[in-house]
């Protein structure tokens, strides 16, 4: 039985395994310009966060019906329950559905299909996160969140994702405040290529809760104070880190010198379709790579209940199933 954990950091589009992108795109008459999924696989070869979004903006033309977005979303809960996910906070981009002229209606609905039945078919709970698309303009986001108001009943929260370096959160300021008086909670990607101050811009102009990835948080030593004194939960993601090129490998990633200086860090995927891993499988290379003990490894699936968007009854269940968990027990050569 694997350890639980709760997911924070996953767009729901990066979980479009190769196998259901050839599927969607002959269900849906729409050609891929690869032969295979061997071939498409091949692709996956990034040389920065920009290399990746032209991949993963461009497959999802096979994602057109509430059902191909139903079906993205059961094979994601799937292979996540099987990794010892107990919970699951989603993002997705409407923004890069509407554009293709897949209204925001069908994305929403398809999703929460599977996440309707997620909790009976495969024991976990769900939350979705809207996202708002960096590298578009601020009234865009506006439209963006004024077109989800009929499907705010099946969203937890407002995220920011996309190119991040010249798209500072502060362009966002409006949307986020029109987020807060709507009662929704709010995170930012901040510091995964972006400065320090990203990150601080993210705290100080959009009152975010969470910062997604702030990889880049201990450049800034005054930042780091702040983050461990105000306990802001970080969700970081190593083999996205390392398929991006964020950190030049596993070893190097400063996820221990961040847990030691006292800030609170989660584990999670980002897009793991295409970074090689699911939750589990990020916590097993991190953990091997970094040499982190069992109670390092239950100290951050704790932290990611802690910082999950959850009631506390559900919380306090979570964290007692976290505190029972056993370690499997390597055996003696
Ligand atoms: N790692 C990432 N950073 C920014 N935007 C994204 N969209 C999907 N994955 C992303
Ligand atoms: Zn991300």
């Amino acid at each position: 039985m694997p350890l639980p954990k709760a997911e924070l950091h996953l767009h729901i589009e990066g979980t479009l395994e190769p196998e259901l992108a050839f599927e969607l795109a002959a269900r849906n008459g729409v050609r891929l310009p690869y032969a295979d999924t061997e071939e498409l696989r091949k692709a996956y070869l990034f040389d920065d966060l920009q290399s990746f979004l032209d991949l993963y903006y461009s497959l999802m033309a096979v994602l057109r019906t509430e059902e191909d977005f139903e079906a993205l979303a059961e094979a994601y809960l799937a292979r996540a329950a099987a990794q010892g996910v107990r919970h699951a906070e989603i993002f997705f981009d409407p923004q890069a559905h509407t554009a293709r002229g897949v209204p925001i209606g069908t994305v929403v609905e398809g999703l929460g299909r599977a996440l309707d039945r997620a909790e009976s078919r495969h024991g976990v709970t769900t939350r979705l996160i809207l996202c708002f698309l960096r590298d578009k303009s601020a009234e865009s986001a506006l439209e963006t969140l004024e077109a989800a108001r009929p499907h705010l009943h099946r969203i937890v929260g407002v995220g920011l994702d996309s190119a991040e370096v010249g798209h500072p959160p502060a362009k966002f300021r409006e949307v986020y405040a029109m987020a807060d008086s709507l009662g929704l909670r709010k995170v930012a990607h901040a510091g995964e290529e972006g400065p320090p101050s990203y990150i601080t811009e993210a705290l100080d102009v959009l009152g975010v809760e969470r910062v997604d990835h702030g990889l880049r948080a201990l450049e800034d030593p005054e930042l780091v104070a702040r983050l461990v004194r105000d306990r802001v939960p970080l969700t970081l993601c190593p083999l996205s880190n390392v398929r991006l090129r964020a950190v030049s490998s596993l070893s190097a990633h400063p996820l221990r010198r961040m847990m030691e200086a006292g800030l609170m860090c989660t584990v999670n995927s980002d897009d793991p379709a295409y970074f090689g891993g699911y939750a589990g499988d990020n916590f097993d290379a991190v953990g091997a790579a970094l040499s982190l003990s069992s109670e390092e490894l239950r100290g951050l699936a704790r932290n990611s209940f802690l910082a999950a968007f959850l009631g506390e009854g559900e919380r306090g269940r979570y964290l007692a199933e976290v505190a029972a968990y056993e370690f499997p027990t390597p055996p003696v050569s």
